[in-house]
């Protein structure tokens, strides 16, 4: 009998969180067209990532396939994420990292774009920053980086790696384009996210009142 590539009863698990949480974000509408991608890691060289191309808002397990850490579909002939490798940078970068989760809301994507030439979102003075795993107060200083986007994979991943430096760093922003948030299993991840689109969603309010 041939040994099966991955565990089958992880993946369906790691996909049917994957389909709860990928509803909610799209009812939210944080995944317009077919934007955004989700993944779960399935111990050191798999992760369950979705399909590129599909509407996030009706997936269903078939939506779901798996990759090993260098992006190669395992098991399948589904073309993953177009952005799988900056999942799988952030499996390999940081090993209790957990889950992956990519959204493209208004809020996100306005942020990425307006920050772009500063290089980060200076977020401050946020109660909400306890959200974040390794933050235990308001008192503390949070930089959302922000990459330049770039349709060239390879590139994108560079300049994500240059600039998690940090600990305890959660989440960046492509400029134009969406938040990338993670964390140690995707309750984290999801966590960070809304955290995340709260505090920038209060910035850019900010902004609309000349008071940043
Ligand atoms: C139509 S959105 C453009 C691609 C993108 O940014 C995205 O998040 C979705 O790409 P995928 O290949 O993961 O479906
Ligand atoms: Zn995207």
């Amino acid at each position: 009998m041939n040994t099966p590539a991955f565990d089958h009863n992880l993946y369906a698990g790691c996909a049917a969180q994957i389909i709860t949480h990928t509803r909610e974000l799209a009812a939210k509408g944080f995944t317009p067209a077919t934007a955004g991608n989700f993944s779960i890691r399935m111990g050191p060289d798999h992760a369950a990532i979705t399909i590129s191309g599909k509407d996030k808002g009706r997936l269903t397990e078939a939506d779901i396939m798996v990759v090993n850490m260098g992006n190669e579909p395992v098991a399948t002939h589904h073309r993953p994420s177009a952005e799988a490798a900056l999942h799988t940078h952030l499996y390999r970068k940081f090993p209790d990292v957990g889950a992956v989760l990519h959204t493209h809301s208004p809020t996100q994507t306005i942020a990425g774009l307006l920050y772009a030439e500063t290089g980060h979102v200076p977020l401050r003075g946020y109660e909400l920053f306890k959200a974040l795993r390794g933050h235990a107060t308001h008192e503390t200083k949070v930089d959302l980086p922000v990459v330049p986007n770039s349709q060239d994979m390879d590139t994108l991943t560079a300049s994500v790696d240059a600039v998690l430096t940090q600990p305890n760093q959660w989440g960046y922003l492509i400029a134009g384009h969406g938040l990338y948030a993670w964390g140690r299993d995707i309750s984290e991840a999801r966590r960070h996210l809304d955290a995340f689109e709260f505090m920038l969603g209060c910035e850019l309010e900010m902004r609309r009142l000349g008071a940043r």
